[in-house]
């Protein structure tokens, strides 16, 4: 693609990263983060501000396309917006200073036919990063209940 057009996109989706696809049309609402975020800074404290959740996401996500179980369900589907969006979401919820700009969980997971049992397959993977940021078990769990609602828009009914 050429620069010209790549700068068009990016003005037109202004919190889009170089490299990613082009999604259909939405305006980003906070709302779409599927919660609200937590209160005070024990909890971006815990995962060790933006650089502790930039790698909680960054290794899920690479461990997710990787996975035999799930991998196939993100196979296709752009890595570069996914760790941003993700990103967002999680520094949001965590109330580690960001805003949302993704899609709501039921629009972004549509077509995606997600399994109760690929649902739990991420959680796992989530806990594995997790402990691996040596985040707070209690924090850990914290914020697994924060997600779990979400499943209704995530999980095919
Ligand atoms: C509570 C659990 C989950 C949360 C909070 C979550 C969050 C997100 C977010 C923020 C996005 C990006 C939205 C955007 O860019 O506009 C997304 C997209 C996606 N999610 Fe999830 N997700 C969850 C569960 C799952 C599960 C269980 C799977 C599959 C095993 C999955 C597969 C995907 C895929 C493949 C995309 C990319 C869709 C596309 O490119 O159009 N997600 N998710």
């Amino acid at each position: 693609m050429s620069l010209f057009l790549s700068l068009l996109l990016l003005q037109a989706a202004p919190h889009a990263m170089p490299g990613e696809d082009a999604v259909d049309p939405y305006v980003p609402n906070a709302a779409h983060a599927g919660g609200e975020p937590f209160t005070g800074d024990a909890m971006a404290r815990a995962f060790h501000g933006q650089d502790g959740i930039r790698r909680v996401v960054d290794g899920m996500v690479v461990r997710a396309y990787a996975d035999p179980v799930i991998g196939e369900i993100f196979m296709g589907h752009d890595k570069v917006r996914l760790s941003r969006t993700l990103f967002e979401q999680f520094c949001y919820l965590l109330n580690a200073g960001c805003s949302y700009s993704g899609r709501d969980m039921a629009s972004a997971h549509k077509d995606l036919g997600v399994q109760r049992k690929d649902m739990n397959r991420l959680v796992e993977l989530l806990q594995e990063v997790m402990r691996a940021e040596k985040v707070d078990f209690q924090a850990q769990n914290r914020f697994l209940s924060k997600l779990a609602p979400m499943h209704h828009d995530v999980v095919k009914q």
